[in-house]
């Protein structure tokens, strides 16, 4: 990373969908070098916010910019649901991959040294159908480290996952991407009361946004931290009444 991760800031976004405003007047604050959480119910608009924010949909209104006055374009690495790993690469040409679609020399002892880290040294000559769903997600986290963005967005990332390779991905994401400007959309509570320097409910239509309490301590949290468990309730019940 040349420049230190940049908060992000949403000055008055708005957007419409069919003529409806899904988002209106949005101001946020998103913190710099830390882990932002967004929950919300299904169709409120998390994916839509964190697409306006990687440039990839513009907002109706508003404008959204980093905190340093520098361009958000190329500083930003997307982590999705689906690992989109290329089938008929081998696991260490995926990592690269990013590399091979800029002409940019890629660095393949680099890229090693990042499965080493995700736990896949053994791994790196596999092509992605011999690799369980929790390998893949692992590679795309590879992939998503070699790119050595300051700002990474991750749309639900580990949601296909069974709960123990989710947690164990977690405990990875957590550390791995500590220090990074991230904003994660997740539907699980447990999740976000792991991963969360800052937690936010988005609700309603349009959608605003509500602050929740984060349990303390660093991230990644354990697992069976009481204070984990009662925040993940509580968090539950404030979706239960939204
Ligand atoms: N390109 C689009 N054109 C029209 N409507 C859209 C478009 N993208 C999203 N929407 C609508 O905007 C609303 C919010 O969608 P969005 O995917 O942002 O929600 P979400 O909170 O991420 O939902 P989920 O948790 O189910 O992924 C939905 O009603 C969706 O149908």
């Amino acid at each position: 990373m040349t420049l230190p991760p940049p908060a992000i800031r949403l000055e008055g976004v708005g957007l419409d969908f069919g003529g409806a405003p899904l988002l209106r007047d949005m101001d946020l604050c998103i913190e710099a070098g830390r882990m932002t959480v967004l929950l919300g119910a299904s169709g409120v608009g998390k994916t839509s916010l964190l697409r306006m924010i990687a440039g990839l949909a513009r907002p109706g209104r508003g404008r959204i910019v980093a905190s340093d006055g520098q361009p958000l374009v190329g500083r930003i690495g997307w982590m999705g649901q689906q690992d989109l790993l290329l089938p008929w690469a081998d696991v260490v040409h995926n990592v690269m991959l990013g590399a091979r679609l800029r002409g940019v020399r890629p660095e393949p002892e680099r890229a090693r040294h990042l499965l080493g880290c995700v736990g896949l040294a053994d791994r790196t000559t596999a092509r992605p159908a011999a690799l369980s769903g929790g390998q893949r997600q692992r590679v795309a986290l590879a992939r998503v480290l070699y790119e050595d963005r300051p700002v990474i967005l991750m749309d639900e990332p580990f949601s296909a996952l069974d709960s123990i390779t989710r947690a164990r991905m977690q405990d990875l994401a957590g550390r791995m991407l500590a220090g990074r400007t991230v904003v994660l959309i997740t539907h699980d509570p447990l999740e976000a009361c792991r991963l969360a320097d800052t937690m936010l409910l988005m609700a309603g239509l349009p959608a605003t946004i509500h602050p929740l309490d984060v349990p303390p301590g660093p991230v990644p949290r354990m697992v069976d931290d009481p204070a984990v468990l009662a925040a993940q309730a509580g968090v539950l019940r404030r979706m239960l009444a939204q």
